[in-house]
C-alpha cells in the first residue's frame, strides 16, 4: 500500500473562535474507502476541507502523495488540487451548462487558464467523460442542462465530474444527504465501485452509521472536533457509536442507501 495522505495535529478554529478541530492525526493509504462519522457540527466537513484547502488550517501539516499542500505556493497547490476529486451534497454543477460541460469541468484544473476560459477541451477530454456518463447510467442525459436532472443524477454527473480528474484521493461530503434512499443506494454504490476498480482512496461524511458499516473499509469517529475512533465496521461498537453521538442519539439513524 502506498500512503495517499498524511495529516499532523490538524487544528482549525473559525475566526467567530469556534474550535471545530483539535489536533487530528490521520493516514490515508491507497484504496481505502473511509467513512467518518459524527454529530452535527462535530467537524467533519472541517476535515474534508481542511485537506484540499478550502478552508484555511490554524495548525498542523497535511501531505498528499509525499508533497506539504501548502498554499504558499500556489502553483504546486493548483497541481495538488488538481488530483483531489471533491463530491459536495449540493453537487455544486453550474445548472445553465450541459451535463457533459460539467463533467469536463474536472479537467480545468490540468489546463491553462485561457483553455479554461474558453473551454477548449480536447477530443479525448470529451469522449472520456461521455464514456463516464454512460457508466454511471446516464447516456440520455448527457446533453441536457444540468437543473434538468434528479437529485440522484445531479450527484452521479458530480461523482463523474470528480473520476473526470483522474484523482488519487476523492472527498464525498455528505453526498447523499439530500437524496431519498434509493438514489443514496446508486450514488454510494457509484462512489465505491469507482474507486475500488481505479484504486482511488476515497474519505466520504456520512450522518448514517448503517451506511458507514456497509461501505468502508474503515470509519473514523468525530466528536467535538477530536477524532474519538478509527477503526474497522466490526470494531464499532453500540457503546462506541453511543459515545461519538452522546446527546445527538437522534441523528444517527439509518434510514438510506440500502442500509
Ligand atoms: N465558516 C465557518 N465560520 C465559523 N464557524 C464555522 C464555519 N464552518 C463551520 N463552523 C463551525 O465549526 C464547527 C464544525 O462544523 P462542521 O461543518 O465542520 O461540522 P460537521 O460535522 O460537518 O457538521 P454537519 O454534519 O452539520 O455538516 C461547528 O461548530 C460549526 O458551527
Amino acid at each position: 500500500m502506498t500512503t495517499i495522505l498524511n495529516i499532523q495535529g490538524l487544528t482549525k478554529a473559525y475566526s467567530g473562535g469556534t474550535l471545530a478541530l483539535t489536533g487530528i492525526d490521520l493516514t490515508v493509504e491507497s484504496g481505502e474507502f473511509i467513512a467518518v462519522i459524527g454529530p452535527s457540527g462535530a467537524g467533519k466537513s472541517t476535515l474534508l476541507r481542511s485537506i484540499n484547502r478550502l478552508v484555511e488550517p490554524t495548525d498542523g501539516t497535511i501531505t498528499f502523495l509525499g508533497e506539504v499542500m501548502s498554499s504558499k505556493n500556489k502553483g504546486s497547490l493548483r497541481r495538488l488540487r488538481s488530483q483531489i476529486g471533491m463530491i459536495f451534497q449540493h453537487y455544486n454543477l453550474v445548472n445553465r451548462s450541459s451535463v457533459l460541460e460539467n463533467v469536463l469541468h474536472g479537467r480545468l484544473g490540468y489546463m491553462s487558464p485561457l483553455a479554461g476560459v474558453f473551454s477548449r477541451y480536447s477530443e479525448a477530454d470529451k469522449q472520456a467523460a461521455i464514456d463516464l456518463l454512460v457508466k454511471v447510467g446516464l447516456a440520455n442525459e448527457v446533453y441536457k442542462r444540468a437543473d434538468e436532472l434528479s437529485g440522484g443524477q445531479k450527484q452521479r454527473v458530480g461523482i463523474s465530474r470528480a473520476l473526470m480528474q483522474q484523482p488519487k484521493l476523492i472527498l464525498a461530503d455528505e453526498p447523499i444527504a439530500s437524496l431519498d434512499p434509493k438514489s443514496s443506494a446508486v450514488v454510494m454504490d457509484t462512489i465505491y465501485e469507482n474507486c475500488r476498480l481505479q484504486g482511488i482512496a476515497c474519505l466520504v461524511n456520512l450522518h448514517q452509521v448503517e451506511v458507514a458499516k456497509k461501505y468502508a473499509t474503515r470509519i473514523i469517529g468525530i466528536k467535538a472536533g477530536t477524532k474519538v475512533f478509527d477503526g474497522t465496521a466490526d470494531q464499532l461498537t453500540d457503546e462506541m457509536i453511543f459515545n461519538i453521538y452522546e446527546g445527538k442519539e437522534h441523528e444517527m439513524h439509518a434510514n438510506q442507501a440500502g442500509a
